[in-house]
């Protein structure tokens, strides 16, 4: 589970983050919508312990991140944007090295399993990252933490730049992994693909969280005029 209990990042006199407040829990999928700017990346990175906030606090599993910040690491996957990978291993092997780094020892086998329950296609296992598109390194990726066992998953734009299959596997992937008792956090610029996945759509403007929509309350169309409307 992920919370933020009044969470606030200031640079300067600017206000990029404002009293958030915020709980998602296992089994739900919370899309942060916002234009650039809106604080959505200085959320994830807020509870990634990439930043260290002004005021509040950021909790994963109940675990403040800025007193354990190495404990918080061991519960939680993350996917920036561009997943950063080792391009002159192949699929299997970037699997197999940062499932080690998490202290998970898989067999061969296992890691294709895993490369598969991400929707990976067989053919690439053993192919070097350097060939893979956009959307077979966020496979990967979605691989790493599944193999981690993360009961919390932190997404940074994942689909953006894929193409619409990409995008759809990544809905279902993300969905079942949700299923299974994890958390997600996603920011997005995506508003089809968050009315889709998400169990909860928040919308920021200017640091503020400024609606919070249960996804099955609200339909595409009403979910884009809010949109419009707050930001
Ligand atoms: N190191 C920094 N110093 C000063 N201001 C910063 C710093 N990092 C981020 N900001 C500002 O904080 C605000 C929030 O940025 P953030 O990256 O969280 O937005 P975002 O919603 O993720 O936007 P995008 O959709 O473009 O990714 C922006 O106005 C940004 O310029």
């Amino acid at each position: 589970m992920l919370e933020a209990k009044k969470l606030t990042k200031i640079y300067g006199d600017y206000v990029a983050l404002n009293d958030l407040d915020l709980s998602v829990k296992a089994g739900e999928i919370f899309a942060l919508l916002g234009q650039n700017g809106a604080g959505k990346t200085t959320t994830i990175n807020l509870f990634l312990g990439f930043l260290k906030p002004s005021s509040g606090e950021a909790y994963i599993n109940g675990i403040s991140v800025a007193d354990y910040p190495q404990e918080i690491k061991n519960h939680l996957a993350y996917i920036p944007e561009t997943v950063l990978l080792y391009p002159n291993l192949t699929g299997r092997e970037n699997l197999e090295y940062f499932s080690a780094l998490a202290g998970f020892d898989y067999n061969k086998q296992q890691l294709g399993e895993l490369l598969a329950s991400a929707g990976l296609q067989h053919q690439a296992f053993d192919q070097r990252l350097a060939g893979y598109s956009k959307g077979m390194r966020q496979k990967v990726g979605i691989a790493i933490a599944i193999a981690k066992q993360a009961k919390v998953l932190l997404l940074d734009e994942p689909t953006s730049g894929l193409d619409p299959k990409a995008s759809n596997d990544f809905s279902e992937i993300i969905s079942t992994l949700s299923k299974n008792g994890t958390a997600i956090l996603m920011a997005t610029h995506d508003i089809f693909r968050a009315k889709e996945v998400a169990t909860h759509i928040g919308i920021m403007k200017q640091g503020n969280l400024q609606a919070v929509v249960k996804s099955s309350d609200i339909s595409a169309n009403e979910l884009e005029s809010l949109y419009l409307r707050t930001v």
